[in-house]
């Protein structure tokens, strides 16, 4: 029986409680989204208005040839100016890339009931939760979006816990990724003049989660939002998204061939290529030279959407902070230091809300 979604419990309640996700919602027929979606004015995504970021993507094998100083600076630029790039030619296997999407399909696609075992508190699997919107209990407006997160501890257990659906091929993906969030690690790092201990690097990039995001049809695109605005909190996010189009990215400054400051400009999909983009501890850990990006998520009336991002952040217990050499560099330390865990409680404590959740580490306004 469908139930009437005339209060806002019974939307929670299908929805969030008990796992249908938006997607059982959309399956039942909605002509108009439940008021629980609908945005205020000043967070809707006005399609129309936005420009389309078109700097080609990085070509990353020419790290390996004479070019390689030129690409260091194309990397290292669009870490600081933007936070986002988007690489080709990054030895992630094009057809890992096109196997993982069709997963996430294939993983969506199944019962409600099949999913909802992965539900926070129940899920059979420490590693492994299914959900929708980001913390539900403490949004005003609901985004448009369920997404199962697997997180890496080791092949073995990633074999055992992920869901049978995606977890060869999630591997797959999680652990070429690995090679190339290295790499641009290093050369980011490189620029900053700073050497890191194999170990200390371990350290920074020791936790991996990777999320399959799906967002359902929508009949209001207009009104709601598929991810609301945040920056991620990690070091490094692999992005890879499908040709549906809605992920938008805010311009820190003005960028004669991107975007003026304050402008959400689009990421275009492009067939085959990876995007980056900048998180939170990577912005504390340079002192502020690299920017972790707002972005957001538009929702479609024409095809479900699916994304598939892996976050790269520190263990739990890891000590954060802007890296020395850097900060003797400044001058002045702009964060302060704290253990990652507590960055992830307060991220996770709250609705997305820009870039809001560096204000927990932040010492000096700029
Ligand atoms: O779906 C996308 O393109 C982006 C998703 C995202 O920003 C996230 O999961 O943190
Ligand atoms: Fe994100």
């Amino acid at each position: 029986m469908a139930p009437n979604f005339d209060d806002g419990d019974s939307v929670y309640n299908f929805v969030v409680r008990d796992g249908n996700g938006v997607k059982g919602m959309v399956d039942l027929g909605l002509e108009k989204v439940p008021e629980q979606y609908i945005q205020p004015h000043h967070e809707r995504i006005d399609k129309l208005k936005a420009s389309s970021y078109d700097r080609p993507p990085i070509d990353l094998s020419m790290l390996d040839g004479p070019q390689h100083s030129q690409v260091v600076g194309l990397i290292a630029e669009a870490a600081e100016r933007v936070g986002f790039f988007q690489v080709v030619n990054h030895r992630v296997p094009i057809e890992v890339l096109e196997s993982v999407k069709s997963a996430a399909h294939e993983f969506f696609g199944q019962a409600p009931e099949k999913k909802a075992v992965y539900r926070k508190g129940v899920s059979p699997s420490p590693y492994v939760k299914y959900g929708t919107s980001f913390v539900p209990e403490k949004e005003k407006a609901l985004e448009w979006k369920d997404y199962v997160s697997m997180v890496y501890t080791s092949d073995g257990e990633a074999l055992e816990f992920w869901p049978n659906e995606c977890q060869e091929v999630a591997l797959e993906y999680l652990k070429a990724s690995s090679s190339m969030v290295r790499r641009i690690l290093e050369v980011l790092m490189e620029k900053l003049g700073v050497t890191l201990e194999e170990s200390r690097m371990d350290g920074f990039i020791g936790l991996k989660i990777v999320n399959m995001n799906f967002y359902p049809i929508c009949p209001n695109p207009d009104l709601t939002v598929g991810v609301a605005r945040h920056s991620d909190m990690g070091m490094l996010t692999v992005l890879l998204q499908d040709g549906i189009g809605g992920l938008y990215v805010k311009m820190e400054e003005d960028i004669t061939d991107a975007g003026k400051k304050g402008e959400w400009v689009e990421i275009p999909p492009i067939p085959g290529a990876l995007i980056i983009n900048v998180g939170d501890t990577l912005q504390i850990l340079s002192n502020g030279k690299y920017k972790s990006a707002e972005h957001r998520v538009r929702t479609t009336s024409t095809q479900s959407r699916v994304s598939i991002p892996i976050f790269t952040m520190p263990r739990p217990n890891e000590k954060i902070g802007p890296l020395p050499q850097v900060v003797e560099r400044d001058g002045v330390a702009h964060y302060r230091e704290f253990v990652f865990e507590e960055y992830m409680n307060n991220f996770f404590g709250k609705a997305h809300e820009g870039k809001k959740s560096l204000d927990f580490a932040q010492i000096n306004s700029f």
